[in-house]
């Protein structure tokens, strides 16, 4: 039985202030790691005191994004060995902001997952369709190219251990959620790439979460879904109250 990881992404938002009220509130509400895993990411100025914050809580903190170099003359990045000092469990990957705001190519999302490893980084790795791939019918090919780019190269061991964020473009921020039959037919389809990409037990073991307007309302019947194993939040996730319910949900299923 896989354990369900709910991990909100802030993105840019909040104050340090405001991230630390955060934590302090929530992290003694989560439930034990052994019922669900609880994962805040964090904008990089905020990872150092939240890190301090949720020692020894069920509540670990994660980051957005990072370089795939370990150091050197990259202006205004952040390095993977500057995440595991500080502490950093779990790392966003690909997310699609990245990708269309900034560039970010599935060479990139490689590259950077195989840094997470190399480092003991969590990889939260983001895969997702536009609504006019949507419309054109090219989500499941769209989606199952963007997996095996993601994880080209990796042991079936580290394939394992990948946590796959399922996100439709379309129903980020937007309200509009994907219904849980269709979000489960596209994670139940990367979840059968990965058994032909790596192994059956690599399929068996591989996380997919559902993210896009992931709400308390919903979050019920997505991790009810057969092949959705947690959410990744944004807007749902900045008020303590509305993360706790949503890792309460986690647990139940
Ligand atoms: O990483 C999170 C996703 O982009 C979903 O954001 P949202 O829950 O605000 O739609």
């Amino acid at each position: 039985m896989r354990k369900q990881v709910i991990a909100g992404n802030w993105k840019m938002n909040k104050v340090l202030n405001e991230a630390e009220q955060f934590v302090q509130a929530a992290k003694n509400e989560v439930p034990g790691e052994e019922q669900v895993e609880s994962v805040v990411c964090a904008p990089f100025p905020f990872l150092h005191s939240l890190i301090k914050e949720t020692e020894g809580t069920p509540l670990k903190v994660g980051a957005q994004n990072m370089h795939f170099e370990e150091s050197g003359a990259f202006t205004g990045e952040v390095s993977p060995v500057m995440l595991k000092d500080l502490g950093v469990s779990y790392v966003v990957l690909g997310h699609s902001e990245r990708r269309e705001l900034f560039g970010e190519t599935d060479e990139d999302v490689n590259k950077k997952v195989h840094a997470a490893f190399k480092h003991d980084l969590t990889p939260i790795v983001c895969v997702g369709e536009t609504l006019e791939q949507r419309e054109n019918n090219e989500t499941m090919n769209h989606v199952e190219a963007q997996v095996k780019k993601a994880l080209e190269g990796l042991s079936d061991e580290q394939v394992q251990q990948v946590i796959i964020a399922y996100e439709p473009i379309w129903a980020i921020g937007t309200g509009k959620t994907s219904s849980a039959e269709d979000a489960n037919e596209v994670c139940s389809h990367i979840r059968n790439v990965v058994k032909e990409f790596s192994s059956e037990t690599a399929a068996e073991a591989v996380r997919i979460q559902y993210g896009g307007s992931v709400k308390p309302a919903n979050v019920d019947e997505l991790l009810g879904q057969s092949d959705i194993d947690g959410a990744l939040v944004g807007g749902a996730s900045l008020e303590a109250d509305s993360f706790l319910k949503l890792v309460e949900a986690g647990k139940h299923e």
